[in-house]
């Protein structure tokens, strides 16, 4: 495939960028040398959807749905995308009754694609509990009296293992344990697989349509993932350290990304815009007009 180059544009001000900075894109994001004249802040998937959205960055890597929300005026990058194809081990609903007795759920307000994907699911399901806003631990809210908690990102995967976790060498990769302590773990994008087959992408790297980044900026971000793939063990160890994880955990968590959103993952997107948006208008992954 050759790169996507957008034309040489004369920016007149800084390029500025918002990175969601979660584990799980630090194998892009911790390489990452930015070119002269690009900016970054850092923030949670809402608040880099907020930024893009108010004009306050140019890019974002956001949840995928405000793209797809937003298809009218945004356009994506042809090649970066976070996503899955089966379990992301970070996009957890924490239980303790079986799915269909829930009656109230806590969400996370960190997160939008993860909000969409569940309520895709619970039409699946057939069930409609009630989904409240509510923020702090997964087992915290459990004793509070919520019957399942939404949770994303660094905090989920650590609330993950702390259910699951310790594993003995006995665990074998495929058949991790979703169970323990009385609680149950629904991986969303596990379920979006069984229901689907397909793979499930939760942030795409969207701009406005009229103002796509400079070509120095996607070539260096290419150059990072480049890197941070190619040193995976290196990045999983730093995280691990940081995220009080085991390294392998870590490292496991982040294999099993798909950074380049193949043609795969584009078919799936589209699949969850129909059942999520429907009457979006046609998603553009760049170059648009
Ligand atoms: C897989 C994850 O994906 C993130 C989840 C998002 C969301 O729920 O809105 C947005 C961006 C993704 O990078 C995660 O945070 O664990």
């Amino acid at each position: 495939m050759t790169d996507y180059q957008p034309s040489s544009i004369i920016h007149p001000r800084p390029y500025r960028a918002g990175w969601i900075h979660f584990t799980n894109v630090a194998p892009i994001l911790d390489p990452l040398v930015l070119p002269e004249g690009v900016t970054a802040i850092t923030g949670v998937p809402t608040q880099m959807n907020e930024a893009l959205l108010s004009g306050a960055v140019d890019i974002a890597n956001i949840s995928a749905v405000e793209f797809i929300r937003h298809a009218d005026i945004l356009a994506a990058l042809p090649d970066f995308s976070v996503a899955v194809l089966g379990p992301v081990y970070s996009v957890n609903l924490f239980h303790t009754c079986e799915l269909p007795d829930m009656k109230r759920i806590a969400l996370t307000s960190q997160s939008a694609m993860s909000v969409a994907l569940l309520e895709v699911l619970l039409r699946e399901w057939g069930l409609s509990p009630v989904l409240e806003r509510a923020e702090g631990e997964a087992e915290e809210l459990l004793a509070r009296g919520f019957d399942g908690v939404l949770r994303i990102g660094d905090s989920a995967l650590r609330e993950w293992y702390g259910v699951v976790g310790p594993f003995t060498d006995e665990t074998i990769v495929p058949e991790i344990p979703q169970t323990g302590r009385g609680i149950i773990v629904t991986d969303l994008a596990e379920e979006w697989f069984k229901v689907t087959g397909r793979p499930f992408v939760f942030a795409v790297w969207a701009y406005r349509k009229d103002n796509p980044p400079p070509p120095e900026l996607l070539s260096a971000m290419r150059a990072a993932r480049r890197y941070g793939i190619g040193h995976l063990a290196e990045v999983s160890r730093r995280h691990a350290l940081k995220l009080g994880l085991p390294e392998d955990v870590v490292q496991h968590y982040l294999w099993n990304f798909r950074y380049h959103l193949e043609e795969a993952d584009r078919q799936a997107l589209n699949l969850f815009a129909d059942r999520a948006v429907p009457g979006h208008a046609e998603l553009c992954f760049g170059p648009c007009e």
